[in-house]
């Protein structure tokens, strides 16, 4: 597909997106819930449920188990072995999706500066884009700590356009989930989601979008 015409920049997105890190979760949740003696989930689990960052992932891992209460009371413990396990393995059980490395390299070629805009904490995102031979691709990086509220909100946009210096209108946002596709939308940016990720379990074409690609490297420039 083509990129749109007179654009400025372009925000990424991590999970789902480039990296296929549902293995990672799978193995941090699971090494959490046996800390806790809690039964183990799955990937599909995993894949419904990644989108909206950690603490939401810990709470509704949690919730599978405990009323609102339990929740609430095993929330403090369960996010610090989580977060021990999470970057103990970090990137070991995850791998970047065919075509994002090319894609890539082509948006760069075309002189837009890349911005990794991830509900991710912060201190997960950066390690693993190292890890993965991306970071050096991106200006900047910001995980879902990183501003006061998180996609789908558009605030982390807008204030990722700002740190670009780019125009949200003139901003392609690349995504894998509804959370995506709504900050998008809200901001005013254009927005294009990837096939293959992970959208709450939801078909996502069913996504506001301006268009879907089953590989980062299928976008083209415009001219
Ligand atoms: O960590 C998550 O829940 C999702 O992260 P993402 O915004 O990179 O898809
Ligand atoms: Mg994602």
């Amino acid at each position: 597909m083509k990129l749109p015409a007179g654009l400025q920049g372009v925000i990424v997105d991590l999970d789902g997106t480039m990296v296929d890190t549902a293995g990672d979760f799978v193995v941090a949740l699971n090494r959490m819930l046996g800390d806790l003696a809690l039964p183990p989930i799955d990937h599909a689990f995993v894949a419904r449920t990644v989108g909206k960052g950690s603490e939401h992932l810990i709470r509704q891992t949690l919730a599978r188990t405990q009323d609102a209460e339990g929740v609430h009371r095993l929330y403090e413990d369960a996010w610090a072995h989580y977060q021990h396990h999470y970057l103990a393995i970090n990137g070991e059980h995850a791998a970047v999706f065919p075509g994002v490395i090319e894609g890539l390299r082509r948006l760069a070629a075309l002189g837009l500066p890349l911005a990794c805009l991830t509900n991710k904490p912060t201190a997960f995102a950066l390690p693993l884009l190292e890890r993965k031979g991306l970071a050096a691709y991106f200006r900047r990086a910001f995980g879902g700590d990183a501003f006061e509220r998180k996609k789908p909100d558009p605030l982390p946009l807008l204030k990722t356009c700002e740190a670009l210096g780019t125009e949200p209108a003139r901003t392609l946002m690349i995504g894998d989930s509804i959370n995506d596709a709504m900050a998008a939308r809200a901001a005013g940016c254009p927005v294009v989601l990837v096939t293959y990720g992970y959208n709450h379990g939801e078909p996502v074409r069913s996504a506001p979008a301006d268009g879907f690609v089953d590989r980062l490297d299928e976008l083209e420039p415009a001219f």
